[in-house]
């Protein structure tokens, strides 16, 4: 199957929702289908989807489904309870700024809406398809833009990227594997390196997985070989995605990144971040406010379901670190590549217009 336009991590059908299980990957490739809003929130926090943009996805037609439970015919009621599922969807995972934004954009137009609950009910459905579209559309941008701020030469690029970006991370497509695809279509790319991205392995399994089914050559490895490969000579840039992205241009990204970025400057190798405008978080200053998810730490102390580590050790897995602004050459986003230090004056009235 191939991971672009066609491959959908999360899609609507009548009255559930089939998510690409994420963590069968790539030993198979499987869907399972959601029928209740607390089973949606049980995929996100499991992981089963994945991916900034799209748990943000996963998460307004969790409110579908939501309004689907909901057996008031009174409209004031309806909302109360549409929040309360709301509150359960927003607990699933704290760092990912799009899931919060698709849950406010889902209750704003079900607050706005005119009529009775049934007209609620599809106004969420085509709220929740109108952020999916668009996120995809937005991928696709971003991807296009990506290219053009790439280094000219070599005519074909290596790109490391670290973790998943991909279309399995968005509506579609991707981000980071968005500019991939579009390097690549365009003639601009060589091979992808990409990190295994310990503990939960997104690169090996996941990134390595959608390059492969497009024959879009890719190199896995580990996470501590990518300073070696950029010292080497074996980088020309690196794309990542990001989770969320502060005024001032500091980026939230899987564990992990802060580290690839500190080694790309110090080789001179231009580090970008792509995302999109939902992505970046106006309401904070700084990378500092960012909260940082931590996970369970079996997911350090087990690879599979083999146990690496002795009993008795104690364990640390924060799931996401931040990059500083300063590491980064460019945000790439669905209206063009910015500055990091430029985001907030460049795109803040285009949120201020609703288009986000
Ligand atoms: C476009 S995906 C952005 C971001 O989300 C991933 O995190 P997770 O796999 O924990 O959901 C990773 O940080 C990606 O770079």
């Amino acid at each position: 199957m191939s991971a672009t336009r066609e491959m959908y991590p999360v899609q609507w059908q009548t009255d559930r929702v089939i998510l690409i299980d994420q963590t069968k990957i790539p030993g198979e490739f499987g869907t399972v289908e959601i029928l209740t809003s607390q089973d949606m929130a049980i995929a996100i926090k499991t992981m089963i989807v994945r991916g900034a943009p799209a748990i943000g996805v996963a998460a307004a037609f969790g409110l579908c489904l939501g309004a689907q439970e909901i057996q008031t015919v009174d409209r004031q009621e309806f909302l109360v309870q549409l929040e309360a599922i709301a509150v359960t969807l927003r607990a699933t995972r704290p760092t990912a700024v799009n899931l919060f934004w698709a849950i406010d954009r889902m209750m704003q137009a079900a607050q706005s809406a005119p009529g009775d609950v049934a007209n609620l009910r599809t106004i969420l459905q085509q709220t929740a398809q109108q952020i999916s579209d668009d996120d995809l559309a937005t991928c696709k941008a971003i991807g296009d833009h990506g290219v053009t701020v790439l280094p000219s030469s070599p005519q074909k690029l290596r790109l490391l990227t670290h973790c998943n970006a991909g279309g399995l991370a968005t509506a579609g497509y991707g981000t980071a594997l968005g500019v991939v695809r579009s390097a690549w279509r365009d003639g601009r790319l060589e091979r992808v390196y990409a990190d295994e991205t310990r503990p939960r392995l997104q690169g090996a399994k996941l990134t390595a997985w959608e390059c492969v089914q497009e024959q879009i050559p890719v190199t896995v490895i580990a996470d501590s070989m990518a300073a070696h490969c950029m010292q080497q000579g074996m980088i020309d840039a690196v794309v990542v995605g990001a989770d969320r992205i502060a005024a001032n241009g500091d980026a939230a990204n899987k564990i992990g990144t802060y580290s690839v970025a500190l080694v790309a400057k110090a080789h001179n190798i231009p580090f970008f971040v792509a995302a999109p405008l939902s992505t970046i978080d106006f309401k904070i200053k700084s990378g500092r406010e960012i909260p940082i998810e931590e996970r369970d730490p079996a997911e350090i102390f087990n690879i599979g379901h083999v146990r690496i580590c002795p009993e008795g050790a104690e364990f640390y897995n924060p799931a996401f670190d931040v990059t500083p602004a300063s590491l980064i050459a460019g945000i790439i986003t669905e209206f063009g590549v910015f500055p990091p230090d430029q985001i907030e004056a460049e795109l803040a009235h285009r949120a201020e217009g609703g288009k986000r």
